[in-house]
C-alpha cells in the first residue's frame, strides 16, 4: 500500500509491531506469577498510587469495596485474566515486568521486519511514535529489550491510557495536539478496527495490520510493516 508520506507514524503494540501471543503467554502471565512482589513494594509511590486506583475502580465498577493489599493484589489478578486495559493495571504491570526486562526473563518481540523499516521511515524524515494500552515504561522497556535490539532511539513520543481509551475519538484529538501536528498528517497502524475508526474519525490517517493470516476488518491494511510505503 503506497500512501503519501506522513509527517508522524503512530503505532500500536500489541498484534502491531508484536505478537498477540509474546504479550498473552509472556507478559500477562509474568506478571501473574510475580504479582505477590507488590507486597514488597507497597511504600514505592507509582504503586502507591496504583493501589489506590485500583480500590476506586473496583468500587466505581463493581461496587466492591476492597481494601487490604491482598484484596487489591485479588482483584488486580482478576483483571489481568480479564485482559483489562485500565490504567493502575496496565502501570502494575509494566512495574513488575521491569525485573523480568532486566533479568533477561522477558525479551520484547517484535516481527522481524519491523527495525528495519522503523529506520526506513526515520531516515525518510517521518516521525515515530507510541500509542498502546500498556504503560508508558512498559512501552520503553518492550522496544527497550526487544529481539531486534534497543528500538527506543526511533521513537520520539509515547502515549498510553492516561491520554485516553484507544476507542474514544477524543483521544486522538489529544494525541494530535501534542504532537503539534494535524490530525492528516499523522499516520496510525492497529490491528483493531475500533481504534481505527477512532483515529480516522478524527483525520487521522489509517493501516491496519493483519497479521498471522487474520482477516482483515478494515478498509485499509497491511500484512507487514514492508508493504506499508510513501510516495
Ligand atoms: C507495552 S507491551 C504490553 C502491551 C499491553 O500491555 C497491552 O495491553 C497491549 O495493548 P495494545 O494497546 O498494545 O494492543
Ligand atoms: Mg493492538
Amino acid at each position: 500500500m503506497t500512501l503519501q508520506r506522513p509527517k508522524f507514524i503512530l503505532t500500536d503494540i500489541e498484534g502491531t509491531t508484536s505478537s498477540i501471543s509474546f504479550v498473552a503467554e509472556k507478559l500477562f502471565p509474568y506478571f501473574r506469577n510475580n504479582i505477590l512482589d507488590l507486597m514488597e513494594l507497597t511504600d514505592n509511590p507509582v504503586v502507591k498510587e496504583a493501589f489506590k486506583q485500583t480500590v476506586e475502580l473496583a468500587w466505581s465498577e463493581d461496587g466492591e469495596r476492597i481494601a487490604t493489599d491482598q484484596e487489591i493484589i485479588d482483584k488486580l489478578y482478576e483483571w489481568s485474566v480479564e485482559d483489562r486495559k485500565i490504567t493502575p493495571l496496565k502501570t502494575l504491570q509494566g512495574v513488575l515486568w521491569d525485573k523480568g526486562y532486566r533479568d533477561g526473563e522477558l525479551k520484547g518481540h517484535v516481527y522481524p521486519e519491523v527495525a528495519a523499516n522503523l529506520k526506513k521511515w526515520k531516515g525518510q524524515g517521518i516521525d515515530l511514535g507510541v500509542f498502546s494500552s500498556g504503560s508508558v515504561p512498559a512501552q520503553k522497556l518492550i522496544f527497550g529489550y526487544s529481539v531486534s535490539g534497543d528500538l527506543t532511539p526511533y521513537f520520539s513520543a509515547y502515549f498510553d491510557t492516561n491520554t485516553g481509551g484507544k476507542r474514544e475519538a477524543k483521544t486522538y484529538a489529544k494525541i494530535a495536539e501534542a504532537l503539534q501536528l494535524k490530525p492528516s498528517e499523522i499516520l496510525f497502524l492497529s490491528d483493531i478496527s475500533e481504534e481505527l475508526e477512532a483515529a480516522d474519525s478524527n483525520g487521522f490517517q489509517t493501516i491496519q495490520l493483519a497479521r498471522e493470516g487474520m482477516t482483515p476488518t478494515w478498509k485499509h491494511f497491511a500484512t507487514s510493516f514492508d508493504e506499508i510505503t510513501f510516495e
